[in-house]
């Protein structure tokens, strides 16, 4: 039976629901899944770190209070974060990479996924910055040390766009996408329909586990802006940046725009979008969209998601599910390691 020995990396909502995850379930991913999943390792800058080359209790660690330093009350931890050491030596095959995301350099969740691929370790992770950001630098670090570099949740969260658009509609003649890829801030905007003020439900979407560390990067479209580059070059082989992508967000809208927007059979939608025209090059775009109620797009609520896939030889093929939640990023970590099992049997 393959064990795959983990080394947790940011110990907030996503990968707590993992330890979670693997406290309940580990022993039927046995059967179910061919392998199961033991960790090592978890370093968080809040909570410190702990290393313990034998496992540490799944259970206990997701149970943990989220107060300073508690990972100094397991045994062996210490309320210090020692990234280095923890992503380094503390034997685990695969990083799961889950801290914050910084839209603006990547940092240090860059410097943290270099580590581990130039160690041999593979690294899955829910963090758009680095893919966004040094998303070739470091497909290509873990070509040359011959390990996985997976990142399913960074777009759309357990909902599996990426590997389902570049595997299944590979050869469809992709021509662009249009998408809700944000949960928070269409969670808001379904808040804001049934009259609460823009700041209670963007408390709401905090409280739920599904906005960023600051907010702002939500509702201002910047976390968007992220995925439309992650899903651009990953789809449509365009070698997009960040500010190749105009951006604009929904704190201007008023609870009177989202009424009169009803009132006149339409939602306000946050939209991301790119396409790829026939000289090659490829345009794309975030900002917020007056949709009326028969777009296909238009019924998306909450913190559910959904992208538009525009292909050649199939039209309109459009995905939806969980764009944002702690257990539902976390089963995209999970589905990444199957992959990378699958990829590690085949070969
Ligand atoms: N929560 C969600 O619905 C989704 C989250 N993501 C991404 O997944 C990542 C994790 O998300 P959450 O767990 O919700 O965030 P979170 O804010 O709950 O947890 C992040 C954790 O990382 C730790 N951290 C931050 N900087 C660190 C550093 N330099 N070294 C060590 N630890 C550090 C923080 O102390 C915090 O506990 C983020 O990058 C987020 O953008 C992606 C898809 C959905
Ligand atoms: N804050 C993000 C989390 C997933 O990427 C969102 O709300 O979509």
């Amino acid at each position: 039976m393959t064990e795959y020995k983990l080394a947790l990396v940011g110990f907030g909502g996503v990968n707590r629901a993992l330890a979670q995850l693997i406290a309940e379930r580990n022993e039927s991913w046995k059967s179910e899944l061919g392998f199961t999943l033991k960790i090592v390792g978890v370093t968080d800058l809040f909570l410190g770190s702990v290393i313990r080359r034998e496992g540490l209790d799944a259970g206990l660690l997701a149970s943990l209070p989220a107060v300073k330093g508690a990972l100094a009350q397991v045994p062996g931890g210490d309320g210090e974060a020692f990234n280095e050491s923890v992503i380094k030596h503390c034997g685990a095959d695969i990083v799961v990479e889950a801290t914050f995301t910084n839209p603006v350099d990547g940092e240090p969740a860059t410097s943290f996924c270099r580590w581990a691929l130039e160690g041999g370790k593979h690294v899955v992770t829910t963090n758009k910055g680095p893919i966004a950001l040094h998303g070739a630098e470091l497909k290509e670090l873990a070509r040359r040390n011959n390990v996985a570099f997976e990142y399913e949740g960074s777009v759309m969260s357990g909902t599996p766009v990426i590997r389902l658009a570049k595997q299944s509609l590979a050869g469809s003649s992709m021509v662009g996408f249009e998408g809700i890829l944000n949960g928070t801030s269409n969670f808001v905007l379904t808040r804001m329909e049934g009259g609460l003020g823009f700041a209670e439900a963007v408390s709401e979407a905090q409280a739920q586990g599904y906005a960023e560390a600051d907010p702002t990067a939500d509702v201002e479209g910047h976390d968007v802006r992220l995925k439309v580059v992650i899903l651009a070059n990953e789809l449509l082989d365009a070698k997009l940046t960040v500010s190749d992508v105009s951006c604009s967000g929904i704190s201007s809208l008023s609870l009177d725009d989202i009424e009169s927007a009803r009132r006149d059979g339409a939602r306000w939608k946050l939209i991301g979008a790119a396409t790829r025209h026939a000289d090659g090059s490829v345009s794309a775009s975030v900002g917020p969209r007056l949709l009326n109620n028969d777009h296909p797009l238009a019924g998306i609520s909450g913190a559910t998601n959904a992208v538009s896939f525009t292909t050649g030889l199939l039209g309109a093929v459009t995905v939806s599910g969980p764009g944002a939640g702690r257990t539902e990023t976390a089963f995209a970590l999970l589905s990444d390691i199957i992959n990378l099992h699958q990829s590690v049997a085949h070969n």
